[in-house]
């Protein structure tokens, strides 16, 4: 649905993006991810059509974005990073308005709206003024305004920036849920938003994809952090023997005292994807047949932290390098 080609542009001496591929199948839910000034928005922005590159192609549902951006415009429901709506509208009036100039046919713009007003939970304020609503809700109204013309892609610049905790996990469920009828493309330097939304996630550090790769592959060899009331050695030595641990890293010891054999945390690094749940049950088990307490069990999060961090950095090297030649 989305075909990105050695994609590069420049403004004046700044280049944003440079030489960016990636692609992106129907029915994917994709994250592009990247920390401040990488090159998502612009990026995101070329795809639909609101500026063109410097050089390279894109494609989206079979059409390029310089020689038929209307058509692309057609199948594309786009979420700005900073929403543009009519303040003084209220929702439904405002929505009307959007579907008129999206071109969405008279006999089906009611429904048109009563199902973007649906999907994104707009019932109760639909007749309230845009201006006054909550930042979440002015949110949903662009989600709403993108989902307008039922486009078979939908790109979502930063969907969850600037809400509260609950008003974030209320829109990563709405994406989850659109996830089932539209391709989606959506940008975030978040890096957990990504873990729970997305199947998939394509890094962009200083305008370069350095990591395009599935969550899955991305878990696979993730780690369960534990923490344990026992002898430090000796649990160790059960955790590292585990069947499915491929590594033991010591992440704290504290407290240990007569009478009290103090706390140590490991973190145990599965062998392969599947290992990992396997290996969270067996640690539990084993902890406990040993007559330790176990005060804490998770999966941990480092794997995903890691990579991230390394294939920006790597990106950053690699620049310099070749700004040096
Ligand atoms: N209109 C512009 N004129 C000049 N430089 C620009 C313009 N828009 C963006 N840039 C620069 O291009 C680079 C990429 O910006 P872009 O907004 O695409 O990054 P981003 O990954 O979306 O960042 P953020 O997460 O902060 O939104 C940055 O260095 C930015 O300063």
């Amino acid at each position: 649905m989305i075909e990105v080609e050695h994609l590069s542009k420049r403004y004046g001496a700044v280049r944003a993006v440079e030489g960016v591929s990636f692609s992106v199948g129907r029915g994917e839910i994709v994250g592009l991810l990247g920390p401040n000034g990488a090159g998502k928005s612009t990026t995101m922005k070329i795809l639909t059509t609101y500026l063109m590159p410097t050089s390279g192609r894109a494609r989206l549902a079979g059409h390029d974005v310089l020689d038929e951006p209307l058509a692309v415009r057609r199948k594309v429901g786009y979420l700005p990073e900073s929403v543009p709506l009519y303040p003084e509208m209220r929702v439904r009036e405002f929505l009307r308005f959007r579907s008129r100039l999206k071109d969405v046919p008279g006999s089906r713009r009611r429904a048109a709206i009563d199902d973007a007003i649906q999907m994104t939970g707009l019932e109760d304020v639909a007749h309230r003024v845009v201006g006054n609503l909550s930042k979440g809700y002015k949110q949903r109204v662009g989600l709403a305004d993108a989902l307008l013309s039922d486009p078979d892609i939908l790109i979502l610049d930063e969907p969850t920036a600037g809400l509260d905790p609950i008003q974030i996990g209320e829109v990563r469920e709405l994406i989850r849920e659109l996830g089932k009828r539209h391709t989606i493309l959506l940008s975030t330097h978040i890096l957990p938003e990504v873990e729970i939304v997305c199947g998939r996630v394509v890094i962009i550090a200083r305008g370069r994809i350095a990591l395009d790769e599935s969550l899955e592959k991305l878990k696979a060899g993730q780690a369960v952090e534990v923490e344990v009331r026992g002898p430090s050695d000796a649990v160790r030595g059960v955790l590292e023997t585990s069947p499915g641990a491929g590594g033991i890293r010591k992440l704290a010891v504290e407290g240990a005292a007569a009478g009290d054999p103090g706390v140590c945390a490991f973190e145990v690094r599965a062998r392969d994807e599947q290992a990992v749940e396997e290996l969270r049950e067996l640690i539990a088990r084993r902890v406990v047949q040993n007559g330790w307490a176990l005060r804490r069990l998770d999966l941990s999060r480092s794997s995903l932290e890691e990579r991230f961090v390394r294939a920006v950095r790597d990106a950053v090297v690699v620049d310099h390098e070749g700004e040096a030649a």
